[in-house]
């Protein structure tokens, strides 16, 4: 072999090595995303919103509409639709695949006397079936017996919801309400707007934003994103309790985004996060609160009725409060019925919240039947051409059939009178995955058409509102971000990711 002939094998193969090299690094950058340069030219990106948490509006109000029915489902599959959902637990089921329904499970109770809605409503005659349990709920511990979770074949067709004459009472048998007692005449109080509200609160957010949105974007911009900086971004959104669902959705987006935009600085990355979670959120989901009434009461409007629902010691009575507090500031005349006949306290908590606001407070004894006290709240609301009338109910375990049973009678009763134009689900942010499955059983019982998350000022899991709305396909309409009277916000998906991220 000749010298040149020795070069020329050299020189080859020095060249197929470098080629090799070359091909390597090549591979490797296509999947890392550099963010540690700054590259201000790069293209695609754009210009970074300041990230202020502002609320363009106050608490959106509006009349409901002919019927209330729960909105849309906004993602194509429902995940984990029974007991506690996993981690990881992904497996999607179609939200309209068979559920047990609690409201068709008939209850064994017969009687069918209607309260008298007032004093002069006529005299509803009992019919001779004995009911077959207590109407009047026992105290709330211990709770009373679980009603059994099938029905009974034969009792099955002895409760028809249409009355057999039109003269006939309803068929849930309610129990009479003494007079209400009239508007407690205190010094109204002054109400923060509600304008600005998110702004004002945006700091309530701060263990949200520091482990979701910070973390977030701590990683997004620390520099080269491999296979551990997805997974630890996917960590991030686990533990703030968006959901497998929603973190698998959120980090594809991500990914894609990245790729194909040429992301290069944190800015953009700040940026396209937003985006992305905001999208998440579903912007477009209707949010404002159905409180106003149909027609003006004082020519023969009706009011609008409000039902605020959910499990003890979420916040109900709390938001129910609040809530007047709103509609009162809006220029609103409101009635508030305290439906939560369990607890004596819950009825003066109400009572002291309505006199706050000058608003009128219907109340049942203590242990009064709740379904008598709603109707007896609505009828009164009508009498008195309020705008609105916000009934409290009793918080209930979802896992008690008897009491969902029971819910489900109120708002039956209280449709005789009138139509139920929102029925507000109240979820404590800070019990994550347990709340969304009391949300579930309520969606069945009572057909939730907006969530109120309370108790966000105290909770690093934030991403529960991804979770929440994607799992029942109802919007969080509210959020609590405080004790105060006036820390009631609205949701705005904007607004809400700004807080997060900055
Ligand atoms: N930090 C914080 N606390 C809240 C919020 N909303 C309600 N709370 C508190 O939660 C506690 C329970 O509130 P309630 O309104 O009594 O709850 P409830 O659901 O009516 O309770 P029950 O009638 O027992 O079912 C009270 O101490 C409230 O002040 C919120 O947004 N943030």
């Amino acid at each position: 072999m000749t010298t040149s002939n020795v070069i020329l094998i050299v020189v080859v193969a020095l060249v197929v090595l470098a080629i090799a090299v070359v091909a390597g690094i090549a591979l490797r950058r296509k999947r890392r995303i550099s963010l540690g340069e700054q590259d201000e030219t790069a293209s695609g990106s754009e210009a970074v919103k300041d990230g202020g948490y502002r609320a363009g509006g106050g608490i959106s109000l509006s009349s409901g509409g002919a019927g209330t029915a729960a909105p849309e489902h906004p993602a194509g599959d429902r995940t984990e639709v029974e007991g506690q959902p996993g981690i990881g637990d992904d497996a999607a089921v179609p939200r309209d695949s068979a559920r047990r329904d609690i409201v068709d499970v008939p209850l064994p109770d017969q009687g069918t006397a209607e309260a008298p809605p007032s004093a002069t409503a006529p005299e509803a005659p009992a019919e001779p079936e004995a009911p077959a349990e207590p109407e009047t709920p026992e105290p709330r511990a211990p709770e009373r017996p679980a009603e059994p979770e099938a029905p009974a074949e034969p009792e099955a067709p002895a409760r028809p919801e249409v009355p057999a004459a039109p003269t006939a009472p309803p068929q849930e048998r309610v129990e009479p309400v003494p007079e209400p007692e009239p508007a407690v005449a205190e010094e109204i109080e002054e109400i923060e707007p509600t304008t600005g509200r998110l702004e004002r609160l945006r700091g309530r957010l701060s263990r949200s934003r520091s482990s979701l949105g910070q973390g977030l974007l701590g990683l997004l911009g620390a520099g080269d994103l491999d296979e551990d900086s997805w997974e630890e971004v996917e960590d991030t959104l686990l533990l703030a309790d968006l959901g497998a669902a929603t973190t698998t959705e959120v980090i594809e987006r991500l990914r894609g985004e990245l790729a194909s935009r040429a992301v290069r600085t944190p800015e953009q990355a700040r940026a396209l996060l937003h985006e992305v979670l905001v999208d998440a959120l579903g912007p477009d989901m209707p949010r404002s609160v159905q409180a106003l009434p149909h027609g003006d009461p004082a020519e023969g409007g009706k009011p609008a009725v409000v039902l605020v629902v959910g499990v003890n010691g979420t916040g109900k009575t709390t938001t129910t409060g609040k809530l007047a507090r709103v509609l009162v500031a809006d220029g609103r005349k409101v009635l508030l019925g305290a439906a939560d006949t369990f607890r004596a306290a819950a009825v003066e908590q109400l009572a002291t919240w309505g006199g706050r606001v000058g608003a009128e407070v219907v109340k049942g004894k203590e242990g009064a039947d709740p379904a008598s006290v709603a109707f007896e709240s609505v009828s009164r609301g009508s009498d008195t051409a309020v705008d609105a009338v916000l009934v409290d109910t009793a918080g209930r375990l979802h896992t008690k059939t008897g009491l969902m049973d029971e819910l489900g009678k109120v708002k039956r009763v209280v449709e005789k009178k009138a139509q139920v134009d929102e029925v507000l689900l109240v979820l404590d942010a800070t019990t994550g995955q347990n709340g969304l499955t009391q949300a579930r059983v309520f969606s069945d019982v009572v057909d939730v058409t907006g969530i109120v998350l309370t108790k966000l000022d105290g909770t690093a899991k934030g991403g529960i509102v991804f979770q929440v709305q994607r799992e029942l396909g109802v919007p969080v309409k509210l959020v609590g971000l405080g004790e105060g009277p006036d820390d009631l916000a609205p949701f705005e998906p904007h607004a809400f990711v700004d807080a997060l991220l900055r």
